[in-house]
């Protein structure tokens, strides 16, 4: 087990990167911490399997070292990092038993007989396959032997690491949710640090005690579900997590007041340090409500569209021909014209070319 840092990492997969959009990955420094479950989330592209596959040591990064504690492990082979890995396709031999292919990382690596029973024994146990470890893994569906790829990581303990890429893809969706939580559980059990990609934020938020975020080949932001939920230090985060997303609005600034639609907008944050740059405002729909027929001021709007979303209703409405979503709750009115809104200051934020103003 071990602390691992990725310091000043870059990676670019052409030969003489020229510009910033050459490369893979941008600028990454980060610190995942011994026995933590980190998720890391983006879209595709945007480079999560290059990072996987640095911290692995398939890939040579073009600068910046990994650290496992204090130990430079840059220029070190797969096989001397102790990672164990989970992929989207199961990875296991058809033709063993179930015990066996459990059995396998440790006889490798010459473990004494009566030490391979006890850890087999252990993580089927774990696993919930106790019951099948006589039985061929040819004969298991996909979320068994995904488990069993699972169970190949566990049995070691020598890892450093467990990472699992896209591990749901094979599984059918009603199994889903059950792996997912078995995942979450066995981490609680074993507290081996763990890192799962995905582009689904379904899955990182629940496996996930901190989400890394990443977009266009650079980490936006590194949180916990919550922290991204209520404070996105981008755009993107806001977008991109929450369904449906943050409000992001172009607005303008007047006196160090961001004003939308003509009219001044509260803020929760400062609007230092903006001075040329692309402003916008971020607000959740959770946080816009429609202002009472007493209540002064607030923005006017169209209401343009209204969706049943289960226990509220999604609404989109059009103001100065921008579009801000909000949530109603079952039983509460929707104006039927007149419609004003009112954002919630303390969850009101200004980006400035999408990041957060500080
Ligand atoms: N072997 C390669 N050669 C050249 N370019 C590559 C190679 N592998 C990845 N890339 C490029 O690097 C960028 C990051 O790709 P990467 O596979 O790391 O993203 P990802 O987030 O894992 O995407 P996905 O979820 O689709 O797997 C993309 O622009 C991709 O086209």
């Amino acid at each position: 087990m071990a602390k691992i840092t990725l310091d000043g990492i870059r990676h670019s997969y052409m030969e003489n990167p020229v510009e910033e959009a050459d490369w893979a990955l941008k600028q990454v420094d980060l610190t995942w911490d011994d026995g933590g479950a980190y998720a890391l989330l983006g879209p595709s592209g945007c480079g999560k399997t290059t990072l996987l596959n640095i911290i692995s040591g398939l890939l040579r990064p073009r600068r910046g070292s990994i650290l496992f504690d204090e130990t430079d492990v840059t220029p070190l082979p797969p096989d001397q990092r102790h990672i164990a890995q989970v992929f989207q396709f199961p990875v296991v031999y058809d033709t063993m038993t179930v015990y066996d292919n459990l059995a396998f990382p440790l006889r490798n690596r010459g473990v004494d007989p009566a030490t391979v029973d006890k850890r087999v024994r252990e993580v089927a146990e774990f696993i919930d396959m106790s019951h099948r470890l006589k039985e061929r893994a040819k004969g298991l569906t996909a979320d068994g032997k995904q488990k069993i790829s699972l169970g190949r990581g566990l049995v070691r303990t020598d890892v450093n690491v467990i990472m699992f890429d896209e591990p749901l893809t094979v599984i059918d969706p009603h199994l889903k949710w059950q792996l997912r939580s078995k995942l979450k559980e066995l981490h609680q059990r074993v507290k081996r640090t763990m890192i799962y990609v995905t582009h689904d934020q379904t899955e990182a938020l629940t496996f996930a005690d901190k989400v890394v975020v990443m977009n266009l080949g650079e980490v936006v932001q590194v949180g916990t579900p919550v922290e991204l939920f209520e404070k996105p230090h981008h755009t993107f985060v806001g977008h991109f997590i929450g369904s449906p997303g943050m409000n992001v609005l172009p607005c303008a600034l007047d006196n160090g007041k961001p004003i939308l639609a003509g009219q001044p907008v509260a803020i929760a944050n400062q609007a230092k340090g903006t001075d040329g740059k692309s402003l916008e405002i971020g607000i959740r729909p959770e946080f816009v409500s429609f202002s009472g027929p007493n209540e002064e001021g607030g923005l006017p709007v169209q209401i343009s569209k209204v969706s049943d979303a289960g226990r509220f209703r999604i609404v989109e409405t059009k103001c100065d021909g921008q579009t801000v979503r909000l949530l109603v709750g079952e039983g509460k009115e929707i104006p039927s014209d007149g419609a004003r809104l009112r954002f919630d200051p303390a969850n009101t934020r200004l980006y400035a070319d999408g990041w957060l103003a500080e």
